[in-house]
């Protein structure tokens, strides 16, 4: 994979971050969501590379932009050879979600962010449209902690790997009636709870940072959130795993009860999943020798500042982290419109 590419995956995070936040507090997630893609789109389709959607916005029939399967960047075109690289021509694949929190944007509220990850051809897990049972914790719990352990005996090893109390612990857990268990036996066991309506990808990767007051996050959310924070967290080192849910009585939602238990152990196998109590930790769910994230606040969070607009411009903040480079790069840019005087506001 080309480390250049680097550099202009921050320009496609944000392109689909600024665009969204235009929806911010308009009470209209499609909107919002609609345009970090078409954005991201864009943006991808100028990259001198080969890419291929592995994770996205749905199948074919169901999404125009940015679906499964669809091949992105000018190197997919058949006459590419006469003017792309053999680096560029190397087949990427590409998991995105240009807009995680579509809620958050609507109703302007914090940790929306642009995200995607990206990595050689077969080097991401394709999730398949499930929810999934996560664990995330820092760096020095990697491979103590367990999400075949209680919550408790969870809390206890971090509580050691950490050297801080249980009760100086956080975890970030989805405000959904699906946890109110989890969220008492946390409880409980004396640690504390922050509870998030969405975004459970921002609260993975704020475990991978010492000082974010976020020491794991705990209970079901999305499958393919699941491979991008996987992702994230592979060149953090911290610790993720994630099962996938095939029992709709795990999540009880009204979209659940669409489904069974045994058609969905049925679609797993015609994914080629046999075992569907797998516990994949990140190496499995990213599992390319070069994996690379790159997320944009489109919302305030705890790790960047959202999109802030200013006559003539505006200012994004980007995080970009891979398994090659030993940094964590927070880009800070601005962004001034064609037609605008050139003054840099810096406030
Ligand atoms: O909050 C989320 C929504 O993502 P998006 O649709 O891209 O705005 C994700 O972080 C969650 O992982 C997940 O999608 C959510 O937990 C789905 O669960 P539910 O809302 O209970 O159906
Ligand atoms: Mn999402
Ligand atoms: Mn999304």
């Amino acid at each position: 994979m080309d480390s250049t590419i680097s550099l202009e995956i921050i320009e496609v995070v944000e392109q689909a971050a600024i665009a969204s936040s235009k929806w911010m507090g308009l009470g209209k997630k499609d909107e919002a969501d609609e345009a970090a893609v078409e954005a991201m789109r864009e943006r991808m389709n100028k990259i001198h590379m080969r890419g291929r959607i592995v994770i996205g916005e749905g199948e074919r029939d169901e999404a125009p932009m940015l679906y499964i399967g669809e091949e992105v960047g000018i190197c997919t075109q058949e006459n590419a050879a006469e003017f792309c690289t053999v680096e560029e021509l190397q087949e990427i694949d590409i998991a995105v979600d240009p807009c995680e929190g579509t809620n958050l944007v609507a109703y302007g509220q914090n940790g929306s962010m642009a995200v995607l990850a990206i990595s050689e051809r077969g080097g991401l897990f394709q999730a398949p449209d499930f929810y999934m049972d996560k664990l995330a914790a820092p760096p020095a719990a990697k491979g103590h902690v367990d999400i075949r352990k209680t919550p408790t005996e969870n809390l206890k090893i971090l509580s050691e790997c950490l050297n801080r109390s249980i009760e100086e612990l956080v975890v970030v857990v989805m405000d959904r009636p699906r946890h109110k268990a989890l969220i008492s036996e946390i409880r409980a066991a004396g640690a504390r709870v922050r509870l998030i309506s969405d975004g459970d990808v921002s609260a993975a990767i704020c475990c991978g940072f010492a000082g974010t007051n976020i020491h794991a996050l705990m209970g079901i959310g999305a499958a393919p959130e699941g491979v991008i924070s996987a992702a994230a967290m592979r060149c953090l080192g911290g610790h993720f795993q994630g099962r996938l849910i095939y029992d709709p009585a795990e999540v009880n939602t009204p979209e659940s009860e669409k489904w069974t238990r045994e058609g969905n152990l049925i679609r797993l196998k015609e994914m080629g999943i046999e075992d569907g109590d797998k516990v994949y930790d990140a190496h499995e769910l990213a599992c390319g020798k070069n994996v690379l994230f790159a997320g944009c606040g489109i919302t305030p969070g705890t790790l960047m500042e959202g999109v802030r607009f200013f006559n003539g411009g505006c200012r994004t903040q980007s995080l970009v982290i891979s398994t090659q480079s030993k940094t964590a790069r927070f880009v800070d840019t601005i962004h001034l419109t064609s037609d605008a005087p050139k003054i840099i506001n810096l406030r």
